[in-house]
């Protein structure tokens, strides 16, 4: 069985991202978006990135930001992976994708099990696609990062199309409970690792990556 990803988003200092990769992150998540509480400019997510070790990935996350402003982020970051988390069409991802060395990923927010279906148009212009929970308005229009989790009763036992992962309200308490119901290859937390929003907590880092990494699949 491979070990479960374990991406921690939403870092913004020195001291997580040294405490993620300590505790065995195996992806980091940026923000690149003003109006998250998590949003970092390039320049610093740049210099975060550079301390991590190769086998940690950087994760650049964006909301429907436009083609100039992407490229210049990508060229001054150097992520691995280019997460994309608006309204970006299938087209625009696989132009990605086909010109150049990234992963890129795909958030969707899942309803219901036709959002689960319709998610499959990115087969082959995304290598990932996360399903997170769908954002409301009451929970400040963030297209994520809300702490909200989804019924994850609609990813048991579903075939996949491509790789995926699970995001949305995860915490070191619940992240077992959620591989174990969904098998989840990837996992991916951000507000639930937090003492204040837009605040990491080093202790809760460790405690969600090493409640991930103990947790095991159901068999089926
Ligand atoms: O984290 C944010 O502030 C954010 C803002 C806008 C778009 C996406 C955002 N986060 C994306 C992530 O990958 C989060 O880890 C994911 O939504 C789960 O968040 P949470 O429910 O808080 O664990």
């Amino acid at each position: 069985m491979p070990e479960t990803l374990i991406k921690i988003c939403g870092l913004t200092t020195p001291e997580t991202v040294d405490a993620a990769v300590e505790a065995g992150a195996t992806h980091i998540g940026l923000v690149h978006f003003p109006d998250s509480p998590r949003h970092i400019a390039i320049s610093d997510a740049a210099k975060l990135r550079q301390r991590l070790p190769r086998h940690v990935k950087a994760v650049l996350l964006t909301v429907n930001l436009d083609p100039k402003a992407t490229a210049l982020a990508l060229q001054a970051i150097e992520p691995d992976v280019l997460q994309l988390h608006g309204s970006e069409t299938v087209e625009w991802l696989k132009l990605i994708k086909d010109n150049s060395k990234l992963e890129v990923w795909k958030a969707v927010g899942l309803k219901d099990r036709g959002t689960l279906e319709r998610a499959e148009r990115f087969k082959d212009a995304a290598h990932r696609v996360i399903y997170d929970a769908p954002s409301h308005a009451s929970a400040g229009a963030l297209p994520g990062g809300n702490g909200l989790t989804l019924d994850w009763r609609l990813l048991m036992n579903y075939r996949h199309a491509m790789d995926w992962g699970l995001a949305g309200g995860l915490t070191p308490d619940n992240v077992a409970d959620a591989i174990r119901y969904t098998g989840a290859p990837l996992v991916d937390a951000s507000s639930g690792l937090e003492s204040e929003r837009g605040v990491k907590d080093i202790g809760r880092i460790k405690a969600f990556c090493q409640a991930a990494r103990e947790a095991q699949p159901a068999q089926v």
